[in-house]
């Protein structure tokens, strides 16, 4: 088990990259901390796999260290740098056997023949195809594969970490949920650094303690599924993560705050000092649906709005408003009513009003 560090890491497919867009990783730092459960979240195309390859050394950054607990590795084979990879379809031996199969990476590292029998019986109970450990793997479902090749990376006890690279997406849905837990199980009983690559927030969510969020190349946050919730540092974090995401607005600056239309939303006296350092145009207010306020009564600080639709989820609703020619999404209770076409007053509470300049989010000690 190790402590995986990236070291301003960039990575271009093209041998004469010509700027920042033929770049699939860009100008990266991040550490993933020894034994920690982790999800890499990100739409297709962001350069998830094109980092886990670096890190299992399946690839050569083009810029940048890759260390193992402080130690560069770069120019160490993929063997040597003891990583298991699982990847998105099976990658097993159809000939051999479940046993053979689970066996394989011990006895190519040379584990004695007890140990071996005692930890492929371990690792088959966890993943519950010890019925299954005399059976061709040609003969087993898509499923029973995937779970013999997780089962191959999970089976060494010596590896500084397993990389999984959307690892159940062959997997009937029923059985993901299940398979999901029983890698958060494993994690918690062997207690291995893992990296779980998905584009789906609820993978990601439901296997992780910490999630990075990777968008154009870069880490844009690094946080557990709450700060992701709650305080989203880049734009493209409140608009992936919620259901629906975050509200978003392009607003411009005004006296004590910004605006868009003719709507004027008033900001902290820090904010406004920050905004007055930023020479950029690039201005966005993020307030996620389940924090803006709705009401059939104004108030000072409200905002005329329009119903526009009113979603009913079951357990919820969910309401489209216009707002100075914006559209914005607020999460209500089974019990709200309002008419299309009605008016509503809207408020944004001070602590849910983020404020994001060239995307990210502004904080308190900038
Ligand atoms: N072998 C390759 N040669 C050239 N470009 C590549 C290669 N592999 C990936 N890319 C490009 O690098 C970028 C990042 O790809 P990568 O596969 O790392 O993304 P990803 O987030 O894993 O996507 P997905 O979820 O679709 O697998 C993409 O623009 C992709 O087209």
């Amino acid at each position: 088990m190790a402590e995986i560090q990236l070291k301003s890491l960039a990575h271009s497919y093209s041998d004469t990259p010509d700027g920042p867009d033929d770049y699939a990783i860009r100008h990266l730092d991040h550490v993933w901390d020894k034994g920690g459960a982790y999800a890499l979240l990100g739409p297709s195309g962001c350069g998830k796999s094109t980092m886990l390859n670096i890190i299992s050394g399946l690839l050569q950054p083009s810029e940048g260290d890759v260390l193992f607990d402080g130690k560069r590795v770069n120019e160490l084979s993929p063997r040597d740098r003891n990583i298991a990879q699982v990847f998105q379809f099976p990658v097993i031996y159809d000939s051999m056997t479940v046993f053979d199969n689970l066996a394989f990476p011990l006895r190519n590292n040379g584990v004695e023949a007890s140990r071996v029998k005692a930890r492929v019986h371990e690792i088959a109970e966890v993943l519950e195809i010890q019925d299954k450990l005399y059976k061709k793997a040609k003969n087993l479902t898509a499923d029973e594969k995937q779970k013999v090749s997780m089962g191959r990376g999970l089976v060494r006890e010596d590896v500084s970490a397993i990389l999984f690279d959307e690892p159940l997406t062959v997997i009937d849905p029923q059985l993901k949920w299940k398979l999901r837990r029983k890698l958060k199980q494993i994690h918690e009983q062997f207690d291995i650094t893992m990296v779980y690559v998905t584009h789906d927030q609820l993978e990601a969510s439901t296997f992780a303690d910490k999630i990075a969020v990777m968008y154009g190349g870069q880490i844009v946050q690094f946080g557990t599924p709450t700060e992701l919730f709650e305080r989203p540092n880049h734009t493209f974090v409140g608009f992936f993560i919620g259901s629906p995401g975050m509200n978003l607005i392009e607003v411009q600056r005004c006296p004590r705050g910004v605006c868009f239309g003719s709507i004027v939303v008033p900001l902290d006296e820090w904010q406004v000092e920050v905004l007055q350092r930023q020479k950029t145009s690039n201005l966005k207010i993020g307030i996620r649906p389940e924090f803006v306020e709705v009401s059939d009564q104004a108030t000072d600080e409200t905002f005329e709005a329009t119903v526009l639709d009113v979603e009913d989820l079951g357990t919820y609703k969910i309401v489209t408003v216009e707002l100075g020619h914006e559209t914005l999404k607020a999460r209500q209770n089974e019990e709200f009513e309002a008419e299309i076409g009605g008016v509503v007053h809207l408020s944004f509470p001070k602590q849910w009003l983020m404020l994001y300049v060239d995307e990210f989010l502004i904080k308190e000690q900038q």
